[in-house]
């Protein structure tokens, strides 16, 4: 039967980057989302400013929602300073089953732990199953309508802490418009938006960093 396009990515990646270096799999995946199929990685632009938002952050725990293929969750990995706790959630296990080959590729597969799942089920898993107390950084790169229902479960689980940044990819392309609104009008939060392009096009879109001031 045809491959997917997930399963095409990998292969991309193994014919093309060189194992264990995590900018040779960043720049396969992006040649080949730009030259043979789209797919819905953060992509370079966007990447950028995720890199700059997580050097800044410097965090010592990290959550990502949406890995996909791991595109973003590589790019994020590679930032990490040692013993930093990462973990990221997927809700399709084939995605999954892609997602840890290409971190693996990379070497990164020590510094990440893909959990398959979604995220109304895991966040309220977070403390028990990984010892987790507060997020210093979270991406939220999931289902777009449910990026608010998971902040507000985030703060209800006591998730986040003083100063606990949220990068929300998609609020424009394909839109996130109540989270926009919630966390921009929230004493809560001191949100800013960091205009881009929908990954691979010229496509208004960018992204949210909202920071938890309770
Ligand atoms: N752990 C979890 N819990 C809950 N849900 C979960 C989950 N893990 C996965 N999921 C399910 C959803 O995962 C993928 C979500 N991402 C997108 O849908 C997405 C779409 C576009 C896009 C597509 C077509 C266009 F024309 C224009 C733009 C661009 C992007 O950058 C996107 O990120
Ligand atoms: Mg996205």
């Amino acid at each position: 039967t045809r491959s997917t396009r997930p399963q095409r990515m990998l292969k991309a990646v193994q014919k093309k980057a060189t194992k264990g270096d995590p900018e040779s799999v960043i720049s396969a995946i992006d040649y080949f989302c730009k030259h043979s199929e789209w797919a819905m990685n953060v992509g370079d632009e966007k990447g950028s400013i995720l890199d700059s938002v997580v050097t800044e952050v410097n965090p010592s725990t990290v959550l990502e929602l949406g890995t996909y293929c791991g595109y973003s969750t590589v790019r994020i990995a590679r930032l990490l300073s040692p013993g930093t706790k990462f973990i990221t959630l997927e809700f399709n296990p084939a995605n999954v089953t892609i997602a840890r080959q290409i971190i693996a590729y990379a070497g990164l597969q020590d510094k990440v732990t893909v959990v398959e799942g979604s995220s109304g089920d895991l966040i309220p898993q977070m403390k028990e199953r990984f010892g987790i107390t507060t997020f210093d950084f979270i991406f939220l790169d999931h289902w777009k309508d449910r990026y608010l229902p998971d902040i507000k479960l985030f703060e209800e689980c006591g998730l986040l802490r003083k100063g606990s940044v949220l990068l929300a990819d998609n609020v424009i392309c394909p839109g996130a418009p109540e989270y926009l609104e919630y966390v921009r009008n929230s004493p809560r939060y001191e949100s800013r938006y960091y205009p881009a392009h929908l990954e691979y096009t010229k496509v208004e879109d960018g992204l949210e960093k909202s920071v938890f001031l309770e």
